[in-house]
């Protein structure tokens, strides 16, 4: 299948699914997300509130006005976990809902960090093995991409969701890798 709507050509696709068409376009709202990956552990937030509250996550949230993607992941992962770190760029993904802003995320991974790891009002903090990520408590999405950031590939990747009530359910999703395969510098992105 060739990449959705809003996904650069040249990726090339490593999982799909759902069915029916894509959704049209309609605003972006910029956000980031950092995972942070030593040895055989990932660093993941419990979500304490806001969107995606109950569900583990990375740490991110929107871009501000006249700020860089890099400089907001920087905020973010500095303001939900308490620390800085190198972060590397690895991936972007499209959310789409109908009806709402399309949610454009800019994936970075970190290796190692500075200061001590501090739980927030919006996220606690907890080591997993990456041979047991809570993908059950996490957006249902995500086990089709985390895989990717793990394996060092720069990927891309679309999922068109359904509002069900307060749930958002998986309708179409879409993710490649791209040539290069292994993940890229730190960048400002977008
Ligand atoms: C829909 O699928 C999603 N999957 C994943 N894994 N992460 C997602 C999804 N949709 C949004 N996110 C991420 C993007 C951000 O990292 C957070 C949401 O950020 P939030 O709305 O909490 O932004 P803040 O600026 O931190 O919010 P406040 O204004 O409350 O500080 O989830």
């Amino acid at each position: 299948m060739v990449p959705p709507p809003g996904i650069p050509d040249a990726v090339a696709e490593v999982n799909t699914g759902g069915s029916g068409e894509w959704f049209p376009a309609e605003q972006i709202r910029y956000y980031t997300n950092v995972f942070l990956v030593q040895d055989d552990k990932i660093l993941l937030g419990y979500k304490k509130r806001g969107l995606g509250i109950h569900k583990y996550n990375g740490f991110g949230g929107k871009v501000e006005p006249n700020e860089s993607t890099l400089d907001a992941a920087a905020r973010e992962l500095q303001e939900e976990a308490g620390i800085t770190a190198p972060l590397e760029h690895v991936g972007v993904l499209l959310f789409v809902v109908p009806g709402d802003k399309w949610a454009h995320i800019d994936i970075f991974r970190a290796m190692e960090y500075s200061g001590t790891i501090t739980e927030s009002d919006e996220m606690r903090p907890e080591w997993f093995k990456t041979t047991n990520i809570p993908f059950d408590d996490m957006w249902d999405a995500d086990r089709y991409w985390l895989p990717l950031l793990l394996s060092e590939r720069h990927f891309s990747g679309r999922v068109d969701f359904e509002k069900q009530g307060d749930s958002f359910v998986l309708k179409k999703w879409w993710f490649g890798i791209h040539s290069s395969s292994k993940s890229q510098g730190a960048s400002k992105s977008t």
